[in-house]
């Protein structure tokens, strides 16, 4: 781990899915300690962006590193460093949560006793503690981003990279969350997620990224992107908002 480094730096990361460019030649620098949300449209290229970036999905071009160990050349140890939440994850369904933590944990590497006893806590902080003999096959889409996120954090890794992490979240839950992931950053952790709520990213973040067209049009501190207005609008003027909406459909009124 190179002293000083960024919890994640991508550089120039492409990827094209035949015909279509989806990302576009990203560079994103995520300092130390940051809370970072990457914002962008439907299809803007996050889930593909962040996916290469942890070492799930292979680039055309470009680089990751978290904390200075590259992701691709180096997968064992930057993945030791690293917490994922991926899109649509797909886990071992027939398992109960505590089984699934266990069984993560043991392939993780940590020791039997240690696993279990950060899956008890684990589960009771994220509210599924009651659900302990259901299969994950029988959790609702808000426990499977919970069950999710217990997995990234049971190994403590220093950076998590969260897809969409409050996405079918109830309210009550996603205010677990957002605690969680605070004294996950108040304690020295990096945390990353993608989201297309800016009144959550202006809430939680100190540093965000815009992402149009699989390219980062701005990307900084929270303060320095919005300058001195609303991150909705500046996000609205940056990725080009359409204003049909006015128009067409009249059908509907009639
Ligand atoms: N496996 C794939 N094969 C073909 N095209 C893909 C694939 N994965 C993503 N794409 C395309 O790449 C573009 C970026 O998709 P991506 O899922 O990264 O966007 P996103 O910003 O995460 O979107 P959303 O907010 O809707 O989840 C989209 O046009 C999508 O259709």
């Amino acid at each position: 781990m190179a002293e000083g480094a960024p919890a994640l730096r991508l550089v120039g990361l492409r990827k094209r899915f035949g015909g279509h460019t989806a990302v576009d030649g990203v560079d994103l620098v995520v300092p130390s300690g940051s809370f970072y949300g990457l914002v962008g449209p439907n299809g803007a290229g996050k889930t593909t962006a962040l996916s290469m970036a942890v070492g799930l999905l292979r680039p055309d071009a470009g680089s990751s590193a978290v904390f200075g160990v590259d992701v691709w050349s180096d997968p064992v140890r930057a993945k030791a460093l690293v917490g994922v939440l991926p899109d649509g994850m797909m886990l071992p369904e027939r398992l109960t949560g505590p089984e699934l933590l266990h069984y993560l944990g043991r392939l993780r590497g940590l020791p039997s006793a240690t696993v279990d006893a950060r899956a008890e806590e684990l589960l009771a902080v994220l509210e599924l503690d009651e659900a302990g003999r259901t299969p994950v096959i029988d959790y609702s889409t808000g426990m499977r981003k919970k069950i999710g996120l217990a997995t990234a954090l049971l190994h403590a890794p220093r950076l998590l990279v969260l897809d969409e992490p409050f996405e079918a979240v109830d309210p009550v839950s996603a205010a677990t969350i957002r605690v969680i992931l605070r004294r996950f950053v108040a304690a020295g952790g990096s945390v990353v997620f993608s989201s297309h709520v800016m009144a959550l990213v202006e809430q939680l973040c100190d540093h965000v990224g815009v992402i149009a067209g699989g390219r980062v049009p701005a990307a900084g501190p929270v303060e320095e992107v919005r300058a001195g207005r609303g991150l909705e609008e500046v996000f609205v003027e940056l990725v080009g908002g359409r204003t049909g909406g006015e128009e067409g459909l009249s059908w509907l009124a009639s």
